[in-house]
């Protein structure tokens, strides 16, 4: 990523301390100002309605005191009349906004998907995907739920308010500014209640995804846990999370319950003061009947935007944690990023060259010391060594999963860091110990990621795999459905799905990640068999544990502490008695 870029984004990211979160969503609302615009309008047409509302039945109630029929059906037809353009209006101001509500959430979803798909994998190794999910779900509808409810509820309801609010100035300012000495109460109640629920809200939400982390993994583990029957102790652990979940939601409830009682009762006492002011002021002629009818109206008409306004502002500032939450994502900057002027890798042949190579995870911990050696296409190198030797970690650099602490990795002579991330990942594939399948067909997850696809060359690319004669078995063929939901597939029909995977992308690096270690003997034998085909005309790199699949690699590299301390053939290493003569014999006899 550019620096400028980078710069953009932590512009539009961060606020200061006074602001609220939702002033990051103004590059979101930007956008869809016009529709907003629309619905603003249709809002005002709509609330403009309600003095004319008050002083509608201000005049029925004069016409009904003195009988007067006609003057009430010409009104009655004025009302039907403005109701029409009422309900016209309050369509316009729900499907637009919703409209612009629903643009603003869907944006800033696929935001967020886009650059988590940019973040180092070490991210989402500490982050927890049920939590990553939550935000990408519940987080996001939240945020577009309320950006609606600000537009369409909370600024109408004060509009509403001081619309009229001047209706009832015009007819009687004592009785007005009697009627707002409770305002400024219900300001502050309204406010205090406002930042209690943010805080509750933000503390109930944080434990709802770490309830949902705990339901992906335990769902995602439930082999295991079956496996270590270990469902009692998952129940009790589920048990206790959802006690947490239970108890921080009702704490949120509870606030809220009290809230309306307490608002209410502010409410009525101003009312009943109203009605005895007022039969004050008609008692000594500065009221009249129908002004204090037309009053009591626009004082009813002032529950609804109070009680509007009130709600809306709890839920506008429990979404702040949602905003707080999808923002601190974009706060998370890639470290894996291309130079501003990174070229595309073209062609290669495969030539792999390390040179002095230096890598830790944690500063005072190294993990690759110094490792140099070379590749050349076509060549097959065997990654052996104890568990935690650095094998994966090796081959995580050459995909740029990490990059080297010092050292420089080359490809066909070109510096791996000076080439764009797809144009290097694309000349590289892996096999990997178990396959992941996504939901969709067969055929789709041969041709992973591309969008269109010639469903001759899945079939060839399968063949080359020995997986085009069980895919033919299956009911659909190559338009099964798999993956969630899926038909299930075994161990080594999904890894020979994996190299049908590779065969059509055609790298000219290969890395096999211990790629037959999950297998059963005949499973094995079919993947032995599919591989070799694979690896024909690429370098590949093999980690393997198990050494027998090793034996016929061209080059063998014994890793020990991050270096590499033997290397050669098979036979050559058996004969120099070292590291890997060691292994062998541990594991054959
Ligand atoms: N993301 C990570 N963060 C911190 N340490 C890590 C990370 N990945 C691996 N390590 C550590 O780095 C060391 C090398 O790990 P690596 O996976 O490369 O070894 P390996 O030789 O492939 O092991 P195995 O054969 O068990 O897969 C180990 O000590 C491991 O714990």
């Amino acid at each position: 990523m550019t620096k400028q870029l980078t710069e953009q984004l932590t512009k539009s990211t961060t606020r200061s301390p006074k602001q609220t979160s939702y002033w990051l969503l103004r590059d979101y609302l930007r956008p869809h100002w016009l529709l907003i615009a629309k619905a603003f309008l249709c809002t005002l047409g709509f609330i403009g309605t309600m003095p004319l509302l008050a002083h509608i039945l201000g005049l029925v109630s004069e016409a009904l005191a003195l009988g007067k029929v006609s003057e009430i059906v010409q009104i009655s037809g004025y009302t039907v009349l403005m109701f029409v353009g009422r309900g016209l209006c309050q369509y316009g101001q729900d499907a637009l906004m919703a409209k612009a509500a629903l643009n603003v959430a869907m944006d800033l979803r696929v935001d967020v998907y886009a650059h988590l798909q940019k973040l180092d994998l070490d991210y989402f190794a500490e982050s927890r995907t049920g939590d990553l999910s939550y935000r990408l779900t519940e987080d996001i509808d939240r945020i577009g739920e309320v950006v609606g409810k600000f537009f369409h509820q909370f600024v109408p309801s004060i509009l509403q308010l001081v619309f009229v609010l001047a209706y009832m100035f015009y007819l009687n300012w004592v009785l007005t500014l009697t009627t707002l000495l409770v305002a400024p109460l219900v300001a502050l109640l309204i406010a205090w209640f406002g930042n209690r629920m943010l805080e509750l809200s933000r503390r109930s939400q944080d434990q709802v995804s770490s309830l949902s982390s705990l339901l992906s993994e335990v769902f995602s583990g439930i082999r295991l846990i079956r496996a270590f029957a270990t469902e009692g102790y998952e129940i009790q652990r589920f048990k206790a999370e959802a006690e947490q979940n239970r108890r921080r939601k009702f704490a949120t409830d509870r606030i809220r319950a009290i809230q309306y009682p307490f608002i209410g009762f502010i409410e009525a006492f101003g009312i009943c003061g109203l009605f005895v002011l007022g039969a004050w002021l008609i008692s000594t002629g500065q009221l009249t009947g129908k002004q204090f009818v037309a009053f009591a109206a626009g004082v009813l008409l002032l529950i609804d935007p109070i009680v509007n306004t009130t709600s809306s502002y709890n839920e506008i500032k429990q979404a702040e944690a949602s905003v707080d939450r999808i923002f601190e994502i974009f706060r998370v900057q890639p470290t894996i990023i291309e130079k501003p002027n990174a070229q595309e890798l073209p062609e290669v042949t495969g030539k792999v060259e390390y040179q002095n190579v230096q890598f830790h995870y944690q500063p005072d911990q190294p993990i690759l010391r110094g490792i140099s050696f070379l590749a050349f296409s076509g060549e097959v190198i065997a990654l052996v060594g104890s568990s935690g030797a650095g094998k994966s970690t090796l081959m995580n650099l050459l995909m740029r999963f990490y990059d080297p602490c010092g050292g420089k990795i080359l490809i066909d002579g070109i510096n791996i860091q000076d080439v764009t991330l797809q144009s290097l990942r694309r000349q590289i594939a892996v096999v990997p110990q178990e396959t992941i399948l996504f939901s969709g067909t067969i055929a789709s997850n041969i041709a992973f990621g591309q969008e269109t696809f010639e469903i001759e060359a899945v079939e060839a690319a399968a063949k080359i795999a020995n997986a085009h004669e069980f895919i033919s078995q299956l009911p659909h063929g190559y338009l099964t459905w798999v993956g969630e939901r899926g038909v299930n597939l075994s161990g080594g029909q999904r890894q020979r799905i994996a190299i049908a995977r590779a065969v059509l992308h055609n790298p000219k690096i290969l890395i096999l990640d211990e790629a037959t270690s999950a297998l059963d003997a005949e499973s094995e034998s079919l993947v032995q068999e599919a591989l070799q085909r694979l690896m024909l005309g690429r370098t590949v790199f093999v980690i393997a544990h198990r050494l027998a699949t090793v034996r016929n690699s061209d080059r063998i590299f014994v890793l020990e502490q991050g270096q590499v301390v033997e290397s050669g053939t098979h036979d050559q290493l058996i004969q120099q008695g070292g590291r890997y003569a060691q292994f062998h014999t541990r594991q054959f006899q």
